[in-house]
């Protein structure tokens, strides 16, 4: 995928994110409730209880028809609190259901009966450790007692139910562990109140009904932070691998630069050695030969070059005109190839032009310079040719006095060169007054 696309489809994850994060947020304030109702309509088990057991002569009695409307005779007697109510089922004995999940609870009832209306409200919870299946009184009682209207609900956040004291101190519970426990519930029980007044009290259950959020605020914040660490991390990933993948690309790119500025370096500098050289023979042109005059100036003032020769090849118009200008074409690549074994490194062949060559000798001398031209000259006339030839060539020497005295120094060789023409050819000439024979 190529990086702006990546890039827009990281705002619509964004943006998607933010939208999603907003409606939870609002969604979990005014909704995402779970209920659980019991009720006549949620067919849960119904059974009365009263202090007979315990030697008191109240008596709860459950209305045939719906045993959610019931009859409390409160009566006073020996046993010193009487009660009556009822059990609503909820699970096994030993397996209850988890009420943990809820955050509270609404009785809604009607009632009728002496005095004021209170009642206690306990949750039965099978505890491991504690509770047994023989006796349910071993099940830990969470409870809390209220008033409520004759017709009316009164809703209770779960966390003011209390253990019963004397459940603790009954079961000897640890210190830590007398807190109330809605995780393993077995029944809710609704009974008269402590200060409830004796006499006949007639009372209907509507409904109990738990009512919590799907996920507390607390795993909310929790997985929204989560998603929101896991979005930005994927994001830092995805960056990375993106910028590793660009960094990878420039490299390639640099390299394949490289090689290109690398080939463009060599071809111009084969452009600019063409520029500077005869094609035919590979001597420097006259451009080339300025080239290095500016050189040798710009290393020393005086410059490097101490003599010059001047050669010009023997009626080399014959040769072009009796073998054809490929033959005196091949005989001037052949006198180059000959000359520059025969010259120092430092020493410079230039085409001047035609047939004639000059060579720049650097730190030589006169005499070595003279020297080197007979063997030139002696080099050229003894060796042998295309098409059986013999070529020879004359050369005019001249010393050269500094680089200011070049000019003069070419024209003195030319005009040596023109007295070895005029001596006989296949000769060389001192540009000085003594001419010497070859
Ligand atoms: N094949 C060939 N011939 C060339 C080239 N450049 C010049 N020439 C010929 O070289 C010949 C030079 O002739 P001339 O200047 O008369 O000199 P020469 O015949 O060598 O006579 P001398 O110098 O007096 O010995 C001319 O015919 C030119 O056309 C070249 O690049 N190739």
């Amino acid at each position: 995928m190529r990086k702006n696309q990546v890039g827009r489809a990281m705002q619509y994850i964004t943006l998607a994110m933010i939208i999603l994060t907003a409606a939870l947020l609002w969604w979990h304030r005014l909704g995402m409730v779970r209920v659980l109702e019991i009720s006549a309509r949620s067919g849960h088990a119904v059974e009365a209880r009263d202090d007979h057991a315990d030697g008191g002569m109240s008596r709860a009695v459950l209305a045939p028809e719906n045993p959610f409307a019931f009859t409390c005779t409160l009566t006073k007697s020996a046993y010193a609190w009487p009660y009556c109510g009822v059990h609503f089922l909820l699970g096994r004995d030993d397996g209850g259901i988890d009420l943990s999940v809820f955050d509270h609870m609404t009785v809604v009832m009607d009632r009728a009966g002496p005095g004021e209306h209170h009642v206690r409200v306990a949750i039965r919870n099978f505890e491991r450790g504690f509770s047994t299946v023989a006796d349910y009184r071993t099940q830990k009682i969470n409870e809390i007692e209220f008033t409520i209207p004759p017709a009316g609900s009164v809703t209770i956040p779960l966390g003011l139910l209390r253990t019963a004291a004397w459940w603790n101190s009954m079961m000897k519970v640890p210190l830590l562990r007398t807190g109330p426990n809605f995780d393993n519930v077995t029944s809710i029980e609704l009974y008269t109140g402590s200060l409830s007044e004796m006499g006949t009290h007639r009372m209907h259950v509507q409904a109990i009904r738990f009512e919590g959020k799907w996920i507390s605020e607390r795993q909310l914040a929790l997985a929204l932070v989560c998603a929101w660490c896991l979005y930005g991390a994927s994001w830092l990933a995805l960056g990375m691998v993106q910028y590793r993948g660009q960094l990878r690309s420039e490299k390639a790119r640099v390299a394949t630069l490289t090689v290109i500025n690398r080939a463009l370096q060599l071809e111009s500098q084969q452009l600019a050695d063409l520029v500077k050289h005869d094609p035919l023979t590979g001597a420097l042109n006259r451009q080339g030969l300025r080239d290095v005059l500016l050189k040798d100036q710009e290393s020393n003032a005086d410059g490097q070059f101490d003599a010059v020769l001047f050669i010009d090849l023997d009626h080399f118009k014959r040769i072009n005109d009796q073998h054809g200008h490929d033959v005196g074409d091949r005989v001037l690549k052949q006198f180059a190839a000959v000359a520059t074994p025969v010259l120092r490194g430092s020493d410079k062949l230039v085409r001047w032009g035609g047939e004639e060559f000059l060579v720049l000798c650097a730190g030589i001398g006169q005499d070595n310079a003279v020297e080197l031209a007979r063997r030139l000259c002696n080099r050229l006339a003894g060796m042998a040719w295309p098409e059986g030839l013999r070529v020879t060539a004359s050369i005019g020497v001249a010393a050269i006095h500094g680089s200011a005295d070049m000019g003069e120094a070419i024209k003195r060789a030319d005009a040596a060169l023109y007295v070895a023409k005029r001596n006989g050819r296949n000769r060389v000439e001192i540009a000085t007054g003594a001419h010497a024979q070859a």
